[in-house]
């Protein structure tokens, strides 16, 4: 089932059970979910069979970084799979993500291909630690425009930059954004956060929430708050 709601709940858990009981509460019609590396290394493929087999759309978050010729086999094996979407690291560079791309299109294979710009839990200064010159919006940025040209459907940013992405890549270039983080639940490690209308009205296309919901006392109350608040109430 696809859906017309920009959500899509990461499903950080360390079990197939433990996934799918939440699952099991959510309604593919309301949602996409997103399997990260925690999940997916405890489970493997059984849980996108799982999620497949309920009608969700699946985000396979592995955030692939190898040399071209490794990643590309990956994500061909992710796509066939029937994720909806699987993601790379930008900073693999262009050569990495032509591969993957030119993979998927050799095989037909439709499932979107996004680039991880700066993690949403990294703020300018961790950047700088690892060597990273010129300010963080500067280096989504050029991550982004780089991940456009080499292929890429979309990218993973904050909500923080989706405004600035949408002018440099276009609103139709995929801006998912974790980070984001209702009135009501705390920021965690995430350091470039946003609420949900704001990020929404910023040009994310997808928001990645997680914790606000899966660690929250009432998942399903907090859900429908921000759904609420998506739709302007
Ligand atoms: O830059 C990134 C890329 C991926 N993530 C993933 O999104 C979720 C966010 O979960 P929360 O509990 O809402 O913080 C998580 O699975 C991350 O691995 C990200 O946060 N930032």
């Amino acid at each position: 089932m696809t859906t017309q709601s920009p959500l899509i709940i990461a499903l950080d858990y360390p079990s197939l059970d433990a996934a799918l009981c939440m699952a099991d509460q959510l309604d593919p019609a309301r949602c996409r979910l997103k399997v990260g590396k925690e999940l997916f290394t405890r489970s493997g493929p059984a849980v996108l069979e799982a999620l497949h087999g309920r009608g969700f759309e699946v985000f396979l978050d592995l955030k692939f970084h190898d040399i071209p010729n490794t990643v590309a086999s990956a994500v061909q094996a992710a796509a066939e799979q029937g994720v909806w979407m699987v993601n790379v690291h930008a900073g693999g560079g262009r050569k990495m993500m032509e591969a993957a791309a030119e993979r998927l299109q050799a095989n037909a294979l439709k499932t979107h291909l996004i680039a991880v710009t700066v993690l949403t839990s990294m703020e300018a200064a961790g950047l700088n630690e690892v060597g990273v010159g010129g300010t963080l919006e500067e280096q989504v940025k050029r991550l982004a425009m780089l991940a456009k040209d080499s292929g890429m459907s979309g990218v993973v940013c904050s909500a923080q930059e989706a405004e600035a992405l949408k002018s440099c890549c276009g609103a139709d270039f995929l801006k998912v954004t974790p980070g984001i983080r209702p009135s009501f639940a705390a920021a965690n490690d995430q350091q470039r956060i946003m609420t949900p209308s704001a990020a929404m009205q910023a040009g994310s296309t997808h928001l990645v929430v997680g914790r606000p919901v899966t660690q929250a006392e009432n998942p399903m109350a907090a859900l429908e708050a921000i759904e609420t608040e998506l739709a302007g109430g």
